[in-house]
Parts: C-alpha cells; structure tokens; sequence
C-alpha cells in the first residue's frame, strides 16, 4: 500500500526527493494527504501570498501548434481572430490597464505566428520583417510610454530571439506543460510540434543561460501520469539547480471547454491538484508556487493549506484569454480569501525581488523595476 506513513525516510527539508518517492506522495490518501499537506505547508518562509496585477494583451491567437485542450488559439480564417493586434490598440489598452493600477504587461501569444502568410503580411504592411521585431518594438514602446513592466510568453524560442527580448521585458515564461515524450503521441500534443519538450526544455534552459528571470509550470490532467508529474517537476528542479532563474512555478489545472478535442477529458480531481501543489512546495526552497485562482475558483483556498504563496497574474481589466469562462476574482475578495487562510495578501511586480539587480536587468529595467516596487 502507499503510505508517507515513513515520510520521516524521505529527506523532505533538503527538497531531495527521489522519483519514486514522489510517486509515493502523488499517490497518498486519506490522513496521509493531511500530513502531506501539513509538511508542506510548514515549509513557508512567512505568511505572504502574492500576486501581480496585470493585463494581458494577445498580440495574435494564430499559432502552429493545435493543442487539445487549447481555445486561445484562431484560425487566420475565423473572422473574429486577432492576426496583429496594432501598436496604438495595445498603448490604449496598456494604459487603461495602468489606470487601474496594473503594473505587468503580460504578453502571451501564439507560437511562431510568423510563420503564417497572412500574419506575415501584416508585419510587413507595418514595416516588421518577423514577430520577434515586432514584439521587440511593443515591448520597447510598454516601457517608453507607460508604467507597465513587460513579461512575455510566446511559446519556443531561439536562444538570439530571447537574447534580443531580455533587454524589453523584465521576466519571461513558457509553460513545461509536461516532460512527456509519450504525450505527443496523444490527443493533448500530438497536433503541437512545439510542446516537443526537449524544446521547451532548451528554450527554458537558455532563459538560465540568460539571466532571464523565468516564471514556468505544469498543466495538470492532461493525460499524463503520476510518474510524469514527478519527472517533470525533476526535470524544472534540474534547470534551476542549473541557472537558479525560475522565480515561480505554475501549477496549472486543465479546464476542459465546449468546442476542444479534450472536450470529454475529465478535470484533474481536487485532491490530485493539493497532492502536486504540495509536492512542488516540497521540492522547491526557493521558488513560488503559483496556482491560479480563476481556474479553482470556489476551491482556491485550498492550495493555501498546502504551501502555494503566490495567484500569478490578477487582472482588474482584462480577462484571461486562455481561459475566458474563468473570471478572475475581485483582489478585494482575494484578499478575503487569503485572510480567512492567516495569511496576507500582497502585491508583486513581474519579477520577483531577488531578481532585481544588475545581474539580471539592464540600467533601464532595473531603474524603471525598483521605482515600482518602491510604490507597492
Ligand atoms: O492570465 C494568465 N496568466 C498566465 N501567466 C501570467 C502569470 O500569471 C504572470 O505573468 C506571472 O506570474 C508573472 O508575473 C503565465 C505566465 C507565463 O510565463 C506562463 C504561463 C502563464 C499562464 C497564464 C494564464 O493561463 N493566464
Ligand atoms: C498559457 C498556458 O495556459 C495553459 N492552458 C491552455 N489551455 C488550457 C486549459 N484548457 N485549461 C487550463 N490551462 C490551459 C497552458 O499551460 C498554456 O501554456
Ligand atoms: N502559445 C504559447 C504556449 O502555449 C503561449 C501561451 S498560450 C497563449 O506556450
Ligand atoms: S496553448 Fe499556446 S501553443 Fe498550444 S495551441 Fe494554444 S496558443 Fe498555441
């Protein structure tokens, strides 16, 4: 039977665990996921859970992967879909977004778009030779002409298209999704050339190589196993114990939607979501543990029993474009949330402190960062 019943065996305050314990602990029931929670939890550092007030701009939804459980995503012939969202829509929205007191810029677009004809034409038209330029010019004007720190997530990346970006964006982020190979043979990955992981794996290990503060995660339920979670939260612990860039994992739940191949696939369960939460607490020292509270909205609380201290991106204005049926809660009834769990909610920039020196940022950057949280 699994037990953690001899979790005193398991050298839980280093973060050393091997495979198959965390296995183990993927795998507890009843009065041992109590102590699983418990032992997680202990492990904060004090009694803050964070998150960052944002707006999120797509600046296209065309994309070249089809993942299953994807409704962000257009194709070029849907005539609702954003092609390029232009640069003058995207100030007014940013500065709207900064009347609220939004502080993040939270790009997050289709892989590759680019490679598209019709998105291709328009960068043209625009005077833009690949996306990269482009987002390159959007994230230059975030930071001349507003308040706004720009975090961006396009998919993959090439080591020279991360090198141009770091000089615009104050942190990064690509989902691991899962380290599993097997997945792309199955209905989740098997349309999505760029959730290859050895490539998503690459794209987040050169981020290290860059000193690009880096937010990535995992999406839970998608049809991967108990091992699966374990390597995968091994393989994001192995780039960090490397770089020591990943400022904060995303604990992602799958939320299935009208319309997507993974219609049918059921949600992860609750307790499966607190067992991954808890074990990634476990794991990592140094890095938050992020669950979004839109996507868990009657059951957030939840997570605060076993050690998440961060809700990631919370926006006043805009919606999730991933996950538009998931409105985000009012920061107002987070913050009760949170209190009613003994704890305290604050506000964060897109980077988080330790980050925020020259070792990570350029003069610009830094300057721009540290005037910010000075206003937090
Ligand atoms: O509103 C959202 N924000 C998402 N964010 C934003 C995130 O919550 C914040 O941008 C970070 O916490 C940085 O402040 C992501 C950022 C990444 O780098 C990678 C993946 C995600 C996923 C989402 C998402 O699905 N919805
Ligand atoms: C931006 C991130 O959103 C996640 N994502 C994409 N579709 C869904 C869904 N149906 N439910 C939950 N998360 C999703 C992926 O992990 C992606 O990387
Ligand atoms: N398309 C990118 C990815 O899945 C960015 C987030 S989804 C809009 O990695
Ligand atoms: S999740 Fe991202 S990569 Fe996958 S189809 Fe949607 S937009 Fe494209």
């Amino acid at each position: 039977m699994n037990s953690i019943s001899n979790i005193s065996n398991f050298n839980l305050n280093k973060g050393n665990l091997k495979k198959e314990e965390i296995i183990t602990l993927l795998n507890t029931k009843q009065n041992d996921i109590n102590t699983l929670m418990r032992i997680a939890n202990s492990k904060r550092k004090n009694d803050i859970i964070t998150y960052s007030k944002n707006i999120f701009i797509p600046l296209t939804e065309i994309c070249r992967n089809y993942c299953g459980y994807c409704t962000f995503r257009k194709d070029p012939s849907e005539p609702k879909a954003v092609i390029l969202k232009s640069k003058k829509e995207t100030i007014e929205e940013l500065k709207f977004g900064e009347k609220y007191g939004c502080k993040e810029a939270l790009f997050a677009l289709g892989e590759q778009a680019d490679h598209e004809t019709i998105v291709k034409s328009s960068l043209a038209k625009k005077g833009f030779g690949s996306m990269l330029e482009y987002l390159y010019d959007i994230c230059e004007a975030t930071l001349n002409e507003t308040n706004l720190l720009p975090h961006t997530n396009a998919g993959i990346l090439s080591y020279g298209e991360m090198k141009a970006l770091k000089e615009v964006n104050v942190s990064m982020g690509l989902m691991l999704e899962s380290s599993s190979e097997r997945l792309m043979d199955t209905i989740a990955h098997k349309n999505s050339p760029g959730k290859k992981p050895s490539l998503r794996i690459k794209t987040i290990s050169n981020a290290g190589k860059l000193k690009i503060p880096y937010t990535t995660g995992i999406l839970i339920g998608i049809g991967e196993t108990k091992e699966e979670i374990a390597e995968s939260l091994l393989e994001i612990k192995k780039l960090n114990d490397k770089y020591g860039h990943i400022q904060e994992i995303i604990i992602q739940n799958f939320r299935p939607k009208p319309g997507i191949p993974m219609e049918k696939v059921k949600e992860p369960s609750l307790l499966d979501m607190i067992r991954t939460v808890s074990v990634a607490k476990i794991l990592f020292d140094e890095v938050s543990i992020q669950v979004p509270p839109n996507l868990n909205y009657d059951t957030c609380q939840t997570f605060l029993l076993c050690g998440a201290d961060d809700w990631g991106g919370v926006s006043p204005v805009s919606t999730d474009y991933v996950n538009p049926e998931s409105k985000w809660p009012k920061i107002k009834h987070l913050k009760e949330l949170t209190s009613d769990g003994g704890l305290k909610l604050e506000e964060r920039l897109a980077i988080y402190p330790k980050y925020m020196n020259k070792n990570y940022l350029n003069n610009e950057l830094l300057n721009k960062t540290l005037h910010l949280s000075h206003s937090l």
